[in-house]
Parts: C-alpha cells; sequence; structure tokens
C-alpha cells in the first residue's frame, strides 16, 4: 500500500496540488481500502463458514484462529451448512470432538464422565456461561447420572457452521479436572 502511494504523493506535491484535493484524493483511497479489507474479512467468514473456496479466501483455521474468533449470529440469509470434508479438516483443530451424522444433519459430539450428578451440573453451569458469552448454545445431556454428553450444530441452518467448532474449542478450553471421574489405574 505504502509502496502505491508514496510515489503517487511525490508527484502530487511536485505539481503543487492544492492541501484539500490532496486530503480529498487520500481519503478517496483510505475509504476503498477500508471497503476492500472489510469485504476481504466478510469474504473469509461467510466462505470459512460455509466451507466454500470459490471466492478465493483462506479456508485453513486454526486452533488459535477458532480460540480468538467469535461466533456470529445465526439468523443471516448467508449461512449455510459446510460440507463433511470441510467439518473433518475442522475437526482436527478440536481434540476429543467427534462428527456425527444425525439424518443427514451434521453434528459435533463430546463425553466425559463425572464425579457425581451435581458436578454435572456444575459442569453445564461453565459451559453455559460460555455459551451465553457467545451466543452459541450446544445442546448438553447428563446421562445416567454422570455422563456428560454435549452436541453442537447451527439449529437454524440444520448443520454445522464456524460458529459450532468455535463453541467447541472454548469448551476444551474450560478448567474442569476438579469435576471428572478419575480413571482407574489397571495393576
Ligand atoms: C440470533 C442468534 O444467533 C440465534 O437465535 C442463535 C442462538 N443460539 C444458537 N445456538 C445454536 N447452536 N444454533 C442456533 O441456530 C442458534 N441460534
Amino acid at each position: 500500500m505504502s509502496r502505491l502511494l508514496l510515489p503517487k504523493l511525490l508527484s502530487i506535491s511536485r505539481t503543487q496540488v492544492p492541501a484539500a484535493s490532496l486530503l480529498n484524493n487520500l481519503y478517496g483511497r483510505h475509504k476503498r481500502f477500508v471497503h476492500w479489507t472489510s469485504k476481504m474479512s466478510q469474504d473469509s467468514v461467510r466462505s470459512s463458514t460455509t466451507g466454500g473456496s470459490a471466492s478465493g479466501a483462506r479456508t485453513f483455521c486454526s486452533l488459535e484462529d477458532l480460540l480468538a474468533k467469535k461466533c456470529v449470529p445465526c439468523n443471516s440469509k448467508d449461512l449455510r451448512p459446510m460440507t463433511e470434508q470441510s467439518a473433518q479438516d475442522l475437526l482436527q483443530k478440536v481434540a476429543g470432538w467427534d462428527l456425527a451424522n444425525d439424518n443427514d444433519t451434521l453434528k459435533l459430539h463430546r463425553s466425559w464422565r463425572v464425579k457425581s450428578f451435581t458436578k454435572g451440573l456444575d459442569f453445564f453451569k461453565r459451559v453455559a456461561d460460555i455459551a451465553e458469552s457467545e451466543g452459541h448454545h450446544p445442546d448438553l445431556h447428563l446421562i445416567g447420572w454422570n455422563n456428560v454428553k454435549i452436541e453442537i450444530w447451527t439449529h437454524a441452518i440444520g448443520g454445522l457452521t464456524e460458529n459450532d467448532f468455535i463453541l467447541a474449542a472454548k469448551i476444551n478450553e474450560l478448567q474442569v479436572e476438579d469435576l471428572l471421574r478419575k480413571k482407574k489405574v489397571a495393576n
């Protein structure tokens, strides 16, 4: 950007263009640049959410990217479920989660065994705090008193979006060791 602008700036000042016109010129460029960068980031959200790459925007997303992102509202008309291939690619970033196909709806699953029923409810509370701050919500199950199972999918579109992986990555960051049943070590 600066390499492109500098020669232009120098030639403008050499020809004594009035200051107001120079500022106008710069401001127009700034507006076009801002428009271009915001369009790029929308494309990249849409592309990584849908798994499409027609826009040429990147589809690669690391765990750090997922942790740094915020879930977007699911009521956009542009939102489409990602393909199974994109889901498989992103699944590598969220350790412990599995992909399930529930009547043609892709979902993320993960299970934990907790020490007690009430520890299961404590687990849910920690997950609920993240879900509320992201505005994206998992299905929470407490089965047979100590099996916590979480399913994540985007209800609004009947499939997976990047939101689901962001939420899964953030749930994985929770400190829940104090709630989990210790595995018995075989002698
Ligand atoms: C506007 C807002 O994003 C929606 O109502 C949200 C709330 N949380 C949600 N959570 C999940 N998992 N799927 C949704 O479709 C959904 N919709």
